[in-house]
């Protein structure tokens, strides 16, 4: 049946509020390496040039053009060699008409020089040196400023800094960037029932997967992650919990006890406060959320639900967003991609389905399967996934062949 819409929030109202309630994290100087896959919040402009002087594109010999002009090797042209330079090794030398000065790839092409002669067309002489073919004037040498200039802008505002970014910068001189940092986020876990991995297990005991799986999300959106561990069903060990890791939070995530249980340690303990909003969404999975501010510094909190898949669906869906606006990353949700259902899926309207699957591509296109059922404890068809197809809430289903939505879960963006 589905649901009335007075007592559902929908996805899109939820993101937006979450979106429009969460600031950037200030920027600041950050050493290079540290500013690696963040958002740069500044326009770099170059100060020098790169190459900053002429310098060799081979290792050979730097002569005037005129005077290696028509060299063959059976009419090579001999010069004596006055001097070597070589990368970061290099004399002031100024090279006299008629003479060959030693120059190796990098180094400074001497004052009186206008082009090289790499090594494969002479003899390698020490003393003199024999050219067997002319080089034409300027070949080899790379100019000033070729790569770039001083006054070029090189990243823009708002660039996500990949290893490319960062060789240039660090080229031109940069050893900080301003960026903003990643954001801290504590991962915690709630209910009496979980374990940790590597120790027993009772009866009715499971083991805590979610503090995992979410910390190592939040890793890989960019945030750093502290996995908090477990807290069991008792509001008193919660909220100490909880107000001991705020010091160290940019943002929280607990799992579990948002639901209707006896025991929903999350919603007992956060619903007092007036700053955390809690209630149903029209997702599937993921129907119960929470989301506001916890302490002094009013950090973001979310509280998802504690069946694995809905937990990561919910922090793709609304935590990703969130972590991505911290970091002045644009866009802030996961932009969708279209392939061809290769299976049917039923659906119920009134609510956006997201649908574990795999996405790939072959000669016809970009294609989806889905991957096991519908039930939220099935972390094994998760870990099986690389995509979510999202199905519409007007949606009563889409047939094999239609064209999706899809979140590729594993891409960059
Ligand atoms: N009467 C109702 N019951 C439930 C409703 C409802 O509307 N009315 N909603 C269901 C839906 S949908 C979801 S989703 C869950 C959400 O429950 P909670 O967030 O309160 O989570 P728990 O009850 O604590 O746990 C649910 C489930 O997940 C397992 N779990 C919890 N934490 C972990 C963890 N860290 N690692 C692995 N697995 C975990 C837990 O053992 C439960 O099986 O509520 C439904 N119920
Ligand atoms: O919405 Mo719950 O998240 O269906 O399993």
């Amino acid at each position: 049946m589905p649901e009335a819409p007075s007592d559902v929030t929908s996805v899109d109202e939820l993101v937006s509020r979450i979106v429009s309630s969460v600031s950037p994290l200030a920027d600041f100087p950050l050493p290079l390496m540290e500013a690696f896959g963040m958002a740069i919040a500044e326009d770099v402009v170059a100060e020098v040039a790169l190459p900053s002087f002429d310098n060799s594109a081979m290792d050979g010999y730097a002569v005037r053009a005129a005077d290696v002009a028509g060299a063959t090797a059976d009419a090579p042209v001999r010069l004596p060699v006055v001097g070597e330079i070589s990368a970061g090794r290099a004399a002031h030398l100024a090279l006299s008409p008629g003479t060959a000065v030693k120059i190796m790839t990098g180094a400074p092409v001497p004052a009186g020089a206008d082009t090289v002669v790499p090594y494969e067309w002479t003899d390698r002489g020490v003393a003199t040196v024999r050219i067997e073919r002319g080089a034409d004037a300027g070949a080899n040498i790379r100019r000033a400023g070729e790569a770039v200039q001083a006054g070029d802008l090189v990243v823009e505002h708002g660039t996500v800094l990949g290893p490319r970014h960062l060789g240039l910068l660090a080229s031109i001189g940069r050893a900080t960037v301003r960026s903003r940092p990643r954001p801290r986020v504590v991962v915690i876990s709630t209910g009496s029932e979980l374990r940790d991995p590597g120790t027993p297990l009772g009866h009715d005991s499971i083991y805590d997967g979610n503090s995992y799986l979410l910390a190592a999300a939040a890793r890989q959106a960019g945030a750093t992650a502290y996995r908090v561990g477990i807290v069991p069903d008792d509001v008193r060990s919660f909220t100490e919990a909880l107000s001991d890791q705020l010091v160290r939070a940019d943002l929280v995530i607990t799992s579990g006890g948002v639901s209707e249980g006896d025991y929903d340690v999350v919603k007992e303990a956060l619903g007092g406060l007036g700053t955390v909003w809690f209630g149903k969404v029209a997702m599937q999975p993921g129907r119960p959320q929470g989301f506001g501010v916890v302490g002094e510094d009013e950090v973001p909190i979310f509280t998802l639900p504690g069946n694995p898949v809905s937990a990561y669906v919910s922090f793709e869906t609304f935590v990703l967003p969130a972590l991505r606006t911290m970091m002045g990353k644009s866009p802030a949700s996961r932009p969708t991609r279209r392939a061809r259902l290769t299976e049917p899926i039923t659906s119920t309207p009134g609510k956006r389905q997201l649908v574990r699957a795999v996405h790939g591509a072959d000669r016809g296109g970009a294609w989806v399967t889905p991957v096991g059922g519908h039930g939220s404890h099935m972390i094994g068809d998760l870990a099986a996934s690389n995509a979510l197809v999202v199905v519409p809430e007007e949606s009563t289903g889409v047939s094999a062949g239609e064209m999706v939505q899809v979140l590729c879960l594993d891409e960059d963006f």
